[in-house]
Order: C-alpha cells, then structure tokens, then sequence
C-alpha cells in the first residue's frame, strides 16, 4: 500500500501529531544520562517506549545518531525497527539531496526495504534542484515509501533561499516551484498522495503559498520553536486536514518520565484532531 495511504489510515487511527526523536546532548544530561552511546541507546529506547505506541509517526533526527558514529547509526536502526514495531510510522529526518547519481544510493540506504536504515518516509532537500530528487522519487515508488521535501522551512534563515523568485514572467518563488512540482507528483493520488512538503509551524502571515497539493504537509517548529496550534490554524487554512504537526523538544524535556511523555502525545493529538474538523 502506497505511504500515502499508510499515513492516512494511520492518522485517522492515532492522529496526527509527530514526535522528534531527537537526542540532544543537552537532554541526554537531564534525563541523568552520560552523553555516550549507552546514554544514546537508553534514551531513544525508552523515548519509543513510551510514545511509539501512542503516535502515527515517530522523525528521529539522523544527525543525533550519526554523531557517535557506526555505533550511534546501529542505535538509529534499533529505533526504527522498534517504532514500526509498535505500529508507528518512521519518518527518518535526513535532509538529503545530491546530484542524481548519489541521490539513488541515499534512496537505496534509506528507503530500500533491504537496508537496516529502510523507514516509511524521509525528508529530501530540493535545492539542487527538483529534478536531483528524481530517484528518490522513483525509489519511493517501487518501495511504497514516501518522501517530505524541504519548501518553506522553520528557521528564520528559510526565506533568503525560499522567497527568492524565479526570473521571467509568471516568476515563482522556491518555495512555491517546489508546491507545483508536489502537485504534479500527487495529482492522480487517493486519499492522499505520498509526496510531502516540509512547511514550518512557524511562518509568517505573508507567504502566499498555495498548499493544496494533495500531499501530506510535515509541520515542524510546533513546541519549542514557538509555533501553536493557533498557528497552524493560520499557516494551513483548508489544507491543515493534511498538516502533521512535528515536535521533538517539546515532548522529550518531559522524560524519562514515559507517563508524561505519553500524556502529552495523547493531549496533543486530540487538540490536532480539533483542527482537522
Ligand atoms: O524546517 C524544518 C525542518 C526540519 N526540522 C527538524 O525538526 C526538528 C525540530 O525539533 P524541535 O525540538 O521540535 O525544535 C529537528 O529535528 C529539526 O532538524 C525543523 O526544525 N525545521
């Protein structure tokens, strides 16, 4: 079944809310961690303990893994499997993007079901072009995967990159040829298509983007960066029924207590559910 359809029926079953996985040094120390991999093991383990069952899809962070090196991406694999296992989608965040050739083996790494790091959906960045992302696209197909790629990020920097606007007439902005090229990717897609925008939680007013597109919408920036369900009412309009609101920090300062952490993916996936209509 396409991811597309994975993640519509996962939402409707358990919301749409989507906890980072992401070990901070600084959050390994308050939960009484060493900043090591065992204390790495200890906290994504108990992290998908306690939320993975409750949640339609987990985002580990790959770079909080990749920082202890091969031992830390062995760890990386572990919260895979276990979320998927406790029927949560995994949403590896990567953030790739390279010339064509080197983008399939990234495709190969993270979306081949033959890889140990093979997930349900990655974030790819289009900024070598949309077309670079081709066999991400192609992969994602044969392997019912889905992609969330990069438009209008979280971070204050986003704009300079992603406001700029195409020359010649009908100019377009990044942000809003990388909507176009999703619209395209998802057209002929039901209920929903598997080919995602990464669009923060965080935006300004001015925007102008035209988010319906048919495809899922990852929303970070919810929690510790400020952005409030009041935003995402604002940000998405009509489009917010395909919004997946996206914390890591938020709900992760909460631990190790797995009850607290656990309560507030519940809390939070019914105020979203509110949001949805
Ligand atoms: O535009 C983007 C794209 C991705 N991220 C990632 O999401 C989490 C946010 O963590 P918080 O602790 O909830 O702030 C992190 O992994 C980022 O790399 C983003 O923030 N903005």
């Amino acid at each position: 079944m396409s991811f597309g359809k994975r993640l519509h029926a996962a939402v409707a079953a358990r919301g749409p809310f989507c906890v980072g996985i992401d070990p901070h040094a600084s959050l390994l120390r308050d939960w009484g961690f060493d900043d090591d991999v065992a204390g790495l093991e200890r906290f994504a383990l108990g992290t998908v303990e306690a939320v993975a069952p409750h949640c339609s899809v987990v985002k580990p962070q790959s770079a909080f893994y990749e920082r202890f090196g091969s031992r830390g991406v062995a760890v990386l694999e572990r919260v895979i499997a276990e979320s998927r296992a406790a029927g949560a989608l995994v949403l590896l965040d990567i953030k790739r993007g390279d010339i064509g050739s080197t983008s399939q083996a990234y495709a190969d790494a993270y979306l081949d079901p033959a890889s140990p790091l093979a997930s349900d959906a990655v974030t790819v960045s289009p900024f070598l072009g949309f077309g670079s992302l081709q066999p991400f696209v192609d992969t994602a197909v044969k392997h019912d995967a889905g992609l969330f790629v990069l438009a209008a990020t979280s971070n204050k920097e986003g704009p300079e990159v992603q406001e700029a606007v195409t020359d010649g007439p009908g100019g377009r902005t990044v942000s809003g040829t990388m909507l176009d090229h999703l619209r395209r990717l998802n057209a002929d897609a039901e209920p929903l298509g598997s080919f995602g925008a990464v669009v923060g939680a965080t935006l300004a007013d001015d925007r102008g983007l035209d988010l319906a597109f048919n495809g899922p919408i990852l929303a970070p920036g919810y929690g510790e960066q400020g952005g409030t369900t009041a935003d995402l009412r604002r940000i998405f309009g009509a489009s917010a029924r395909n919004v997946l609101a996206s914390s890591s920090r938020g709900v992760l300062r909460l631990g190790p207590d797995p009850a607290a952490m656990r309560a507030a993916v519940l809390r939070t996936n019914d105020e979203l559910r509110e949001l949805r209509g």
